[in-house]
Order: structure tokens, then sequence, then C-alpha cells
């Protein structure tokens, strides 16, 4: 049903793409991806810093892993261990894609609408990645009318992306979607996943100013709706307003956690 291709000519050196063998029906599945329990998952901290110590990896860490949280990304192993037989990973992406994930089942790739044969088979990167994307400003070369230019990985937040593409979605991204319902935080932040001495912490991505709105509830101010953490008011690096709106109080680098100091003050 598909067929890898060289693709060095639209994306850069060495790049291959799939393109479809035989004409392919709107909803027919198209790849079972063959990610399991012996694929790697590694934190955001620990790839960057692979990265750090060992520079070469770069492109391959950043290219070949999936966001599963905001702070987490799945490897394949059998692409890491070169070993690799799932066409899954060699997937681009298209701002008017005619792939995505079946919702049913997060594995298998599936036809948006018909495709002909020869015609090139991507998904929208969106799918699958936020902001804290390990390929985040990279520029698009997907050539189509509707390009956003370069992938910030933010359209998960937009309306009509979200009515057309949903069902889509990893269901790392529609987690994300309806998370969008209760809080609202800045594409400047990101959240770090619970480990057994803490909770789930908001972080700044990039360089927040003072003054700036970091994140804003959407219902009652509690440690259950939400991931800052609650710290004494020396600690606070951030104040709530009356408008339910969480506003950095100095510059806070890259990293810095997002905290608060509302105990008691429950709005
Ligand atoms: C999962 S790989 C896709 C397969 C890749 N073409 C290869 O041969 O290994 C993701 C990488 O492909 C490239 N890529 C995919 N879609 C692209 C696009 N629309 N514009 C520019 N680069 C793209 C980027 O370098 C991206 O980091």
């Amino acid at each position: 049903m598909i067929q890898i291709v060289d693709a060095s000519e639209k994306y850069g050196d060495g790049q291959k793409t799939i393109i479809a063998a035989e004409p392919i029906a709107a909803g027919e599945k198209i790849w079972w991806c063959s990610c399991s329990d012996d694929d790697y998952i590694m934190s955001r901290d620990d790839i960057l810093h692979l990265i750090e110590m060992q520079p070469h990896l770069r492109r391959f860490l950043c290219w070949y892993s999936y966001m599963t949280e905001d702070d987490m990304y799945l490897i394949p192993r059998t692409f890491a261990t070169e070993l690799n037989n799932d066409a899954c990973v060699l997937f681009n992406h298209s701002c008017e894609p005619n792939c995505g994930f079946d919702s049913g089942d997060g594995n298998t790739i599936v036809a948006i609408r018909s495709i002909s044969i020869g015609e090139e088979l991507t998904y929208d990167y969106n799918f699958l990645e936020t902001e804290p994307s390990l390929i985040r400003g990279t520029v698009c070369k997907c050539d189509t009318l509707s390009c956003v230019g370069t992938l910030m990985f933010d359209r998960y937040r937009d309306e009509d992306f979200q009515k057309r593409f949903y069902l889509y979605m990893s269901s790392y991204l529609q987690t994300r979607v309806r998370e969008l319902e209760t809080k609202w935080y800045s594409t400047k932040c990101f959240t770090r996943s619970a480990t057994d001495e803490k909770r789930k912490s908001l972080h700044a991505l990039e360089w927040i100013q003072a003054g700036e709105i970091v994140a804003r509830f959407l219902g009652p101010v509690n440690i259950d709706n939400h991931f800052i953490r609650d710290v004494n008011k020396f600690e606070a690096t951030c104040m709530i307003d009356e408008h339910k709106q969480v506003i950095a109080l100095y510059d806070l680098p890259a990293e810095s956690e997002i905290t608060l100091n509302y105990h008691g003050k429950l709005l």
C-alpha cells in the first residue's frame, strides 16, 4: 500500500518520504505502528542532557521522538536499534495532511480523505506535538496553501483546528485539548510530570517577563484543577489577580517553576 522514496529535493539531504503505492480510500487504515512496551520513554530533561553530552544524537532524538506528555517522549526501539522496519517514523508533516491517528487506537495511521496513487502520505505534526516539542521552530516545507510557515506546535489551541482534527490527534494531544476547558497556560509554559516526590508542576519553557500572564484559571482556584504549586509568599514567582490570571512577579528564565501563594484564599 505504501512506498518509501527519497525526498532530498523537497526536505533536504538524505530525507525520505512515504507515498501511496495504490489508491487509498478515506478512513482506510494505512499503517500499524509497532510501538510497544519495549520502546524507550525518556524525559525532556534526559534527552536535552544526552544531546548536550553527545551532540551527534540531536538529529536522531529530535526527529524520531514523539511526545506522550509535556515532558515525556517515546523513541521507537526498533528505530533506536537500527532494526527499524516501522515506517511510521518516516511520515513527514503537512499543514494540509491526508493522514492522521485513529482515535480508537492511537497506534494506527488512517487516511483522512481519499488519496491517489503516488501522493505523499503526511500527517500534521500538530496531532502529536505541543510547545515543548524538540522540533519546535522547524521551517515547514510542505508547500501547501495553508502552510503555517514555522512549526510552533500551538495549533491544538485553535478551535477550528480542534473541530476538524480532534479525532485524528494522539491521545496526549486530545488530553491537552480537553484540559483547555478548565485551565489555560501560556505557550511559554510546560508541565513537568509528577514523580514519587513531587506533584505535576508548571514551568517556563522560555524567558518570561515580569508582568506577563502565564496562566488563567477557568474554574475555582484549587490544586485539583491546575498544576501550580502553592508555596510560601517568599518563594512565589507569580501572583494571581481578581480575574484569576496568574502573572509573573519577576523575569523568569526558562525552566523556572511557576508558583503561587494562594493558600487560604480560594477565589
Ligand atoms: C519523523 S522525521 C520524518 C522522516 C524524515 N523525512 C526522514 O527521512 O527521516 C521528522 C523530520 O523530517 C523533516 N520534516 C518532516 N516534515 C517536514 C516539513 N513539512 N518541512 C520540513 N521538514 C520536515 C524534519 O527534519 C523533521 O524533524
